[in-house]
């Protein structure tokens, strides 16, 4: 994206992200929910933060309702338009993984390059891809806000898994199968693998 700022420069803290997470007795990093509409993200989001809570762990989850009705309202579903709602929400996380907080974030995301672009905003290891996979059949049965029957009827146009695209992750750090698992072995699978990285 163009660069319309000049004369700025980027003034340091003498905090830490290293302080903050030593204050806070654990590392930080975004947990990054993909997946169709219907897969499971917000709802494995939140079993997850809640068990991160209860080990002490500070968190924080962005999904749709807190920033597509904020700081993101003037964005729709072109491509173009998630790609700047995704591109937005890399540069909000990097700013909470800053200030030591395991962010866990619950959006579509259906471009692979723009997930990337997100991966790359942060250090090693502190973007964990989680592919929140179900089959577009399964998420249609499950149809939660009645979206897929619009979409079917023509009334939303370019829902993704419809007519619009979703593309899977390639080397996503963990899948979770939400048409083949129970919520609670999908949530147990990403606590523990954070657990083996200092993140819960
Ligand atoms: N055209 C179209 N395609 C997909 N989804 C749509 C669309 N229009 C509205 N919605 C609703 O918006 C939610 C997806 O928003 P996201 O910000 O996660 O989308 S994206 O990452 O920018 O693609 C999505 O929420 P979830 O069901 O929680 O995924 C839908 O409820
Ligand atoms: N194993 C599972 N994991 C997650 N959600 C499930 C599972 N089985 C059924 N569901 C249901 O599927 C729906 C998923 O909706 P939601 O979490 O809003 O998805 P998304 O945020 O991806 O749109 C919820 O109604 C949830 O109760």
């Amino acid at each position: 994206m163009e660069h319309k700022s000049t004369n700025i420069t980027w003034h340091s803290s003498t905090v830490t992200k290293e302080d903050r997470q030593t204050l806070n007795e654990h590392k930080s990093a975004v947990v990054w929910f993909t997946g169709l509409s219907g897969s499971g993200k917000s709802t494995l989001s939140v079993e997850v933060e809640k068990k991160l809570h209860q080990h002490g762990v500070r968190t924080y989850i962005l999904d749709g309702d807190n920033v597509r009705h904020g700081l993101n309202k003037n964005l729709g579903f072109s491509k173009e338009d998630r790609t700047e709602n995704i591109r937005r929400i890399g540069e909000v996380s990097k700013l909470m993984v800053d200030a030591g907080v395991v962010t866990l974030t619950a959006f579509i995301s259906p471009y692979l390059a723009d997930r990337e672009a997100v991966r790359a905003l942060l250090d090693a290891g502190e973007f964990i891809e989680v592919y929140v996979k179900c089959s577009l059949e399964e998420a249609e049965k499950r149809d939660p806000k009645g979206l897929y029957k619009k979409a079917r009827s023509g009334e939303i146009k370019g829902f993704t898994g419809i007519d619009a695209p979703y593309e899977e992750p390639v080397a996503p750090e963990i899948t979770v199968e939400t048409d083949r698992q129970t919520l609670d072995e999908s949530v147990e699978q990403v606590v523990e693998y954070l657990r083996n990285k200092g993140l819960a």
